[in-house]
């Protein structure tokens, strides 16, 4: 009788002008006990999950069919119960955690040996995007593209030497919702200012020049301008944080939540200041998660 547990960091996408390609895996974690038994049942130990839905309509359990039919086999039944600091539909790469969970049920009950680059590629399959997949499976801070031979292409960076911050509002901003006010195309002109800003980002990064990142996070072209006004405290977040010395603030995936990155040291600090001034939100300094997704086979 198999029995592994699954555990799958949440991710902040974009960071700014990295839309679609950038993100982060932070330490809040999904984490599956996965045990074969004689019917399928999912049971959420965390208020966060929300109620349990009939099998088949449970997002984990289709992601984990639709793997095992990519490979022509079918699903054992088994038990599973979840837990989990990921708030849904905040930005944080709930969904892609879940995704990523219900690849791995698939790979460890069909024995798949599923490599991590298959796994990359069908999670991005199914959200259309890498910036979440590609750091809640290998950790860290990583960048990732589509190419037009529906290949994915990634370079985890760097450590950076930064704290940061989530600011998470109680209200949800689905991610479809929010990828709907984006314009469809941009000109060359609107593309290669975008394009510049995010490059000069990803330079500062790898420069470890946190102040230039700050600014280069804040300058997006591709998303932040029309999504904005989607975000509650957009502007106020982003000006308070920054007046307690953050480097830089951003809607944090698609939103509602806005993340900071602050120097190396000050996240409890800020985060307390912001505190006082967002009592109704959930404020919390957070750290990169480094490992990624993680199964443990006992
Ligand atoms: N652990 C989970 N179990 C089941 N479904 C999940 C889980 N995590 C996320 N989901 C699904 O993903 C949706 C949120 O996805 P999305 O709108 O992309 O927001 P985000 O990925 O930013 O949290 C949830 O409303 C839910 O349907
Ligand atoms: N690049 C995507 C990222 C969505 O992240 P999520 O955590 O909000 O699902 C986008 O900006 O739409």
């Amino acid at each position: 009788m198999k029995r592994f547990t699954i555990q799958v960091p949440a991710s902040s996408a974009n960071i700014g002008p990295g839309f679609d390609s950038l993100g982060l895996a932070v330490n809040l974690h999904l984490n599956l006990e996965v045990t074969e038994a004689d019917n399928w049942e999912f049971e959420h130990r965390s208020s966060l999950l929300g109620p349990v839905t009939n099998y088949e309509e449970h997002f984990i359990y289709q992601i984990a069919k639709q793997t095992a039919a990519r490979h022509n086999k079918e699903l054992r039944p088994c038990k599973v119960v979840e837990t989990s600091n990921i708030p849904l539909a905040r930005g944080l790469g709930s969904s892609s955690s879940a995704v990523l969970a219900g690849i791995e049920i698939a790979n460890q009950l069909c024995n798949l040996s599923l490599t991590t680059e298959e796994k990359l590629q069908y999670g991005t399959d199914i959200e259309g995007h890498p910036d979440n997949i590609a750091p809640a499976l290998y950790g860290g801070l990583v960048i990732a593209a589509i190419t037009d031979d529906q290949e994915t292409h990634w370079v985890r960076l760097p450590e950076i030497k930064s704290d940061i911050i989530v600011h998470i509002p109680n209200v949800e901003l689905k991610t479809e919702k929010a990828r709907g006010v984006l314009p469809e195309s941009y000109s060359r002109g609107q593309a290669a200012s975008a394009s510049a800003v995010s490059n000069v980002l990803i330079a500062a990064l790898l420069s470890s020049d946190y102040s230039l990142a700050g600014k280069m996070m804040e300058k997006d072209l591709f998303h932040e301008p029309y999504r904005a006004e989607l975000i509650p405290n957009y502007h106020l977040i982003r000006n308070s944080a920054n007046e307690y010395g953050a480097y830089g603030t951003v809607i944090s995936g698609a939103g509602p939540t806005m993340i900071s990155f602050v120097p190396e040291g000050a996240g409890e600090t800020i985060a307390n200041q912001m505190k006082k001034i967002l009592p109704d939100y959930e404020i919390k300094a957070l750290q990169i998660d480094q490992t990624g997704l993680k199964i443990d086979c006992g």
